[in-house]
């Protein structure tokens, strides 16, 4: 029997229209928008509304920290590099550093993919210009093209499509991938002994000899790594285009419910998070697990106000706090916040964003982040956590599976005068393999308590 929603919640789902939404492209042809979203309508979910149940559940656990969530993915996917090979390269990555966090915490990780839909960006400027040429802004491939042409810089709703397509094939290959054997955690621990081969990570012998005798035990007792091999692997993406969005929600035959189906978790950014504003009004209507992202200025009354508009009855996993402070605010500003919302007793999910908040312009130009300060921030992250008695619940990550050079620092350093030989990021800069799996033997020791 299929449960059809109520004219009240199909009201709702259309009530966001009547609120200034911020960070939406200046679409030129209103009438091509609209043939394209009626289009989108008629095409099938990317996910299914069971799925982020299951996810929901899972946060709820990271929140009491049965589970530790581990999010990441590019700043921007883009069309031209949703390819097989850098696919995989990403879901390694996020398996190996999941495989070495999973030691450090000694609880399941929650791998959540910025992938399979992660093609709209908020901008800090409408315009750019480039000797004395001024044209709009690149916003991701599902608005425009970053080539500096008027042509291409112009929002063309076609792209909306793409992104659908995109999403569908990167989604089926992360399926495919996570269900047929790649996960196999003995494959897993053979690439992370690849990478501590390298005598620059040496600093982490002593945790990688003790992930090796624990896989040593775990073949010993027998324990049957063929059911290993599969392993959940989620979507998520920021709700940011909001006729994207919500084309592609749609009613749960199970319940009547809406879900967003564009992704498992959907989370609100730092520009966009106004309690009063249209993107939480969209998506305080869809059941899946939402995320906000907190910057340094959040005050605890912001935070409440988003409790009471995307969570009033306090369900467990259902809403994600993804704090981005910077690694210099992070110890002063982040325990007011974390006091209000725990005396407040409705739970949430605290998830750290190290790379948001530490963003600078290197010497020679670049748009950089250093990884000592990224991690630094965790660190805080994890400190202001323990000395409340909190849950520090998650990392979310801006990471490649591929050598790029967009990061400072780390043990084969990448320093200023390295940026350019391999900066390929369209927006911000992210980890790239070696520092991805660097950085989670770090937080592993953290979550040790070391
Ligand atoms: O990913 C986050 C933002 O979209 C990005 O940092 C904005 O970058 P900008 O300040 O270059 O516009
Ligand atoms: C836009 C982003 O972050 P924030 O909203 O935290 O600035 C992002 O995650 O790429
Ligand atoms: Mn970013």
């Amino acid at each position: 029997m299929s449960i059809e929603a109520t004219d009240e919640v199909l009201a709702g789902l259309e009530h966001w229209r009547g609120i200034p939404a911020a960070h939406q492209p200046t679409w030129p042809d209103i009438e091509a928008l609209e043939a394209v979203t009626s289009e989108l309508r008629e095409w099938p979910p990317l996910v299914f509304a069971g799925e982020a149940d299951s996810l929901r559940a899972k946060m709820a656990a990271a929140a009491r920290g049965e589970a530790f969530v581990l999010q990441g993915g590019d700043c921007a996917e883009t069309f031209a590099e949703s390819t097989a090979d850098r696919i995989r390269n990403k879901i390694r990555t996020i398996l190996q550093m999941a495989a070495v966090l999973t030691y450090g915490a000694s609880v399941p990780v929650v791998k959540l993919g910025r992938m399979a839909g992660q093609y709209a960006k908020p901008r800090s400027s409408d315009l750019e210009t480039r000797d004395g040429v001024t044209l709009p802004v690149y916003r991701g491939d599902a608005v425009n093209g970053h080539a500096f042409t008027a042509a291409s810089r112009t929002p063309d709703p076609e792209r909306l499509l793409r992104a659908y397509h995109h999403s569908a094939t990167t989604i089926n290959l992360i399926r495919a991938f996570t269900q047929g054997g790649y996960a196999d955690l003995r494959l897993v621990h053979d690439w992370n002994r690849g990478f501590m081969s390298n005598p620059a990570y040496a600093r982490y012998e002593v945790l990688a000899g003790e992930i090796d005798r624990a896989m040593r035990f775990m073949d010993a007792a027998g324990v049957d790594f063929d059911a290993l091999k599969t392993v959940d692997f989620y979507s998520s993406h920021e709700a940011l285009l909001l006729d994207y969005e919500a084309a592609l929600t749609r009613i749960d035959s199970r319940t009547g419910d809406p879900y967003n189906t564009s992704a498992h978790f959907l989370w609100i950014g730092e520009r966009t998070r106004q309690a009063d504003g249209a993107h939480v009004d969209l998506l305080s209507r869809v059941r899946n697990p939402i995320g906000v992202k907190l910057g340094p200025t959040t005050s605890g009354d912001d935070a409440l106000a988003l409790m009471d508009k995307l969570n009033p009855e306090g369900e467990p996993g259902r809403l994600t706090f993804i704090t981005r402070m910077g690694a210099r605010k992070i110890r002063d500003v982040l325990p007011g916040l974390v006091e209000r919302v725990t005396a407040d007793g409705r739970p949430v999910t605290w998830v750290c964003d190290p790379m948001h908040g530490n963003t600078i312009t290197s010497p020679s130009g670049y748009k950089t982040r250093e990884l000592a300060t990224i991690l630094d921030e965790v660190r805080g992250f994890f400190e202001v956590h323990q000395a409340l008695g909190t849950v520090p619940g998650g990392l979310h990550v801006e990471l490649t599976g591929d050598d790029v050079t967009e990061v400072l620092g780390g043990s084969e350093e990448v320093d200023d005068a390295a940026l350019a030989s391999r900066y390929e990021t369209l927006v911000d800069p992210r980890l790239n393999h070696q520092q991805s799996l660097e950085m989670a033997f770090d937080v592993a020791e953290m979550l040790r308590g070391n």
